[in-house]
């Protein structure tokens, strides 16, 4: 699934580029909401981000898209690929920026692990 937002002046560091921490957070707030429409009636948590890229930087006005797939179904917990791709100002076309891999874990009632179902399919795969 595609998810879009733009880079806007209070998202940039010190330098006058995106911030790393503005990134992260739309990276475990997107994930999650993709997750949550995967598995709808589930508690989600974020357990751990890994693989962690940054790859090249990002300026204000830029237009980013959130490529975010199931990657692996464990028994309590899922993995989605996320990788970010910008549209500078002016720029002609995209070019990836980020990647990371964001797991997740079902909780039940009372806030511990739970299996997850299987999924004949992904509404993340659909969109
Ligand atoms: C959307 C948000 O931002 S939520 C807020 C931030 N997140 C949180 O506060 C979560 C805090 N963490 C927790 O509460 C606990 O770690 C729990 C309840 C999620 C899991 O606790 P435990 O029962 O000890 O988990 P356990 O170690 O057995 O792992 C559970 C699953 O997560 C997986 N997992 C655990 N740690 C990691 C890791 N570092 N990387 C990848 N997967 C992991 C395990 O492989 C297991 O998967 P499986 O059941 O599919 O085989």
């Amino acid at each position: 699934m595609n998810t879009y937002t733009i880079v806007r002046p209070e998202h940039l560091n010190h330098h006058g580029y995106l911030f790393g921490g503005a990134m992260l957070r739309w990276v475990d707030e997107y994930a999650w909401l993709v997750a949550s429409r995967d598995f709808q009636g589930c508690t989600l948590v974020t357990v751990a981000m890994e693989d962690l890229q940054f790859r090249k930087r990002a300026v204000s006005g830029s237009i980013l898209r959130f490529e975010i797939l199931p990657e692996r179904l464990g028994n309590s917990s899922v993995r989605y690929r996320v990788s970010v791709f910008a549209d500078a100002p002016g720029a002609s076309g995209e070019e990836e920026i980020f990647s990371t891999g964001v797991t997740f874990v079902g909780l039940d009632e009372k806030g511990e692990k739970k299996a997850l179902p299987r999924l004949d399919h992904f509404r993340s795969r659909m969109d």
